[in-house]
């Protein structure tokens, strides 16, 4: 089972590169990758087992962030609606976003980052997706609210972006017209 140790921190070279597209169908190992991955978010979201094992609660995790440098990432979390929203994105793309912005009022957190960094990270509002799940079979998905930051803060993850590099150095609670805040 995948833990606290088997997550690269900021400072290794993988997190800053360009992650490589998978070819489908996914074989198996990809599949067996990204089942590991989804094991480990529910894990870190269990109070039990997150506390016997330190894990530290995430509802996004991107490959990279395991030390494998592919296009692949996977997300569970619960909406303000109480909505469960359990993906396992291959080849992940954004189609279409809005112009307006939304962020993390309390800002955001990272697996791979040991520190809290202060300061909203300005996203698109509302997204439209596409990829692939763990079967190969297309998914195109329309995301707002805490999925959308997710989906963003993690393909961030495949192209080298950490979410500090979104927030003004000079201003980090800065706020484009018209953000829609998510508590
Ligand atoms: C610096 N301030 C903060 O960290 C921060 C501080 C307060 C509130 C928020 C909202 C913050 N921000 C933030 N909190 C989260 N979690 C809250 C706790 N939760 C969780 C923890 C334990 C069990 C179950 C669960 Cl559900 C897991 C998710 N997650 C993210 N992000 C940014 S997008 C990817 C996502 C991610 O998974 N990061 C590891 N940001
Ligand atoms: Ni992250």
């Amino acid at each position: 089972m995948l833990l606290m140790k088997d997550i690269i921190r900021e400072g290794h070279p993988t997190l800053r590169r360009i992650a490589k597209e998978v070819p489908l169908p996914p074989d198996p190992a990809d599949i067996e990758t990204l089942k590991s991955m989804k094991e480990f978010l529910i894990n870190s979201q269990d109070p039990v087992i997150s506390e016997k094992y330190g894990i530290r609660g995430g509802v996004g995790l991107a490959a990279p962030q395991i030390n494998v440098s592919k296009r692949m990432f996977v997300m569970r979390l619960n909406d303000e609606k109480g909505e469960e929203h359990d993906y396992s994105f291959i080849n992940p793309k954004i189609v279409s976003h809005s112009v307006e912005k939304s962020y993390l009022t309390s800002g955001e957190g990272c697996l791979s980052v040991d520190r809290s960094i202060p300061g909203y990270v300005q996203r698109h509002a509302r997204i439209t997706v596409k990829g692939y799940n763990e079967k190969g079979e297309e998914i195109k998905l329309r995301l707002r609210g805490l999925p959308a930051i997710v989906f963003q803060h993690e393909l961030d993850h495949l192209n080298g972006v950490m979410f500090y590099d979104h927030i003004d150095e000079k201003n980090p609670f800065q706020l484009k017209e018209g953000a829609i805040p998510i508590e």
